[in-house]
C-alpha cells in the first residue's frame, strides 16, 4: 500500500466496490491483516482525504473523520461495531504548547484532521477560550519556531513528536500515565480533555458509507475477522510499526491497546455527546445492521 501522505488514487470499476483507509498506525490491528474480498479495492490517505473521497463518490466505505460522518449524517451511514475510540489519553492526537491554555493566541491546525479540529473548538469554547485558529503544516516544533504559540497535531508525526517533547520513557514506564511535557512544550491530549469534560470514551473515526452503496458482506466478514487477528497479534504489529515509526516498541504496543476498536454502548454515547456539542441541529446519526449471526457485534 502506498504510504498516508500520498493523495488518493481513483480506479474506478463499476463492478468493484471500493474502500478509502486512512492508514495512521492505529488503524494497523484492523488494516495489516486484512485480505480483500475480491471485487473490493483499496487506496489510502490521511483522514480528510478519505473524508473527501468518501462524499465526492469516488470510493464507497472508507474510515473517516467522526466529525463528517456527523456533518453529513444525511447521506453517510456508519458501520454498527467498528470505531477509533479511546477513553482517557490517546496521546496522537495533541495540541503542543508553550503558554497555558488560557493564554493562547495563534493556534496552528493539521490540515489532515477534521474530529480534532472540531473537538478542539468543543473544548475551547467550553473554556470561553477564543485564540487565533489557522491553517498551517509543519512539525510542531517548526510551527512553534515560527510564531504559533500552540500547534494541532493528528496521527503518527503527533505520536512521535509526543514522544519527541515527553521521551525516552525507559523499560520501567509504568506505561498508565504517560507524562505531559517537556523542554518547555508542553502537550495537552485533546481525548483526555474529553474524557475530564464528559466521562466518556471519544470517537474519533467511523467506517461510514454512502446509505446508496452499502458495502458487501464478504467485506464486513473480512473487516472483522482481521480485527480478530490482529488483535491477537498486538505484540508483532507492534514492533513491526516501532521499527517504522522509530518508537520502542512498548510505547507502540500501549498505544494500540489503548484504542476501542468496537463501536461499543460507551462509544456511541460519546460520539452522540459530541454531535451534539460540536453540530448542533445534526441529523439523527445511522448504522448499519448489527452482524446476524446470533454471535454479538463484540465477539464477531
Ligand atoms: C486518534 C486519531 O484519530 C484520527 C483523527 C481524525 C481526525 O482528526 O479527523 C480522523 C481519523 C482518526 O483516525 C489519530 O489519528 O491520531
Amino acid at each position: 500500500m502506498p504510504p498516508a501522505d500520498q493523495p488518493p488514487v481513483t480506479a474506478h470499476h463499476p463492478s468493484t466496490y471500493r474502500a478509502g483507509w486512512i492508514h495512521y498506525t492505529n488503524v494497523a490491528p484492523i488494516l495489516d491483516p486484512l485480505t480483500l474480498p475480491p471485487g473490493v479495492t483499496a487506496i489510502t490517505g490521511v483522514p480528510t482525504q478519505m473524508n473527501a473521497a468518501l462524499l465526492e463518490g469516488r470510493v464507497d466505505i472508507a474510515n473517516i473523520s467522526a466529525a463528517e460522518f456527523i456533518r453529513h449524517a444525511d447521506r453517510l451511514a456508519a458501520l454498527p461495531d467498528f470505531s477509533v475510540s479511546v477513553l482517557g489519553q490517546v496521546y496522537s492526537v495533541n495540541l503542543f504548547h508553550t503558554a497555558p491554555l488560557e493564554n493562547l493566541r495563534r493556534i496552528a491546525l493539521t490540515a489532515q484532521s477534521a474530529t480534532s479540529v472540531a473537538l478542539l473548538e468543543v473544548l475551547l469554547r467550553e473554556r470561553s477560550l477564543t485564540p487565533e485558529l489557522v491553517r498551517d503544516e509543519g512539525t510542531a516544533q517548526e510551527l512553534l519556531a515560527r510564531g504559533y504559540d500552540g500547534v494541532l497535531r493528528i496521527g503518527d508525526s503527533a505520536l512521535r513528536e509526543w514522544y519527541e517533547v515527553v521521551g525516552p520513557l525507559g523499560d520501567d514506564a509504568s506505561m498508565t500515565r504517560l507524562p505531559h511535557g517537556g523542554g518547555g512544550v508542553c502537550v495537552t491530549d485533546l481525548s483526555e480533555e474529553w474524557y475530564c469534560l464528559t466521562g466518556q470514551p471519544f470517537v474519533f473515526a467511523v467506517w461510514a458509507y454512502r446509505k446508496d452503496a452499502p458495502p458487501p458482506p464478504a467485506l464486513l466478514q473480512a473487516m472483522r475477522d482481521a480485527r480478530r487477528q490482529g488483535l491477537g497479534e498486538l505484540g508483532v504489529i507492534s514492533r513491526r510499526h516501532a521499527e517504522r515509526l522509530g518508537l520502542p516498541w512498548r510505547v507502540v504496543q500501549h498505544y494500540l491497546w489503548n484504542f476501542r476498536y468496537h463501536l461499543e454502548v460507551p462509544d456511541r454515547r460519546g460520539l452522540q455527546a459530541f454531535a451534539d456539542l460540536s453540530t448542533p441541529g445534526h441529523v439523527p446519526l445511522e448504522f448499519g445492521p448489527r452482524p446476524s449471526s446470533g454471535a454479538s457485534a463484540r465477539i464477531c
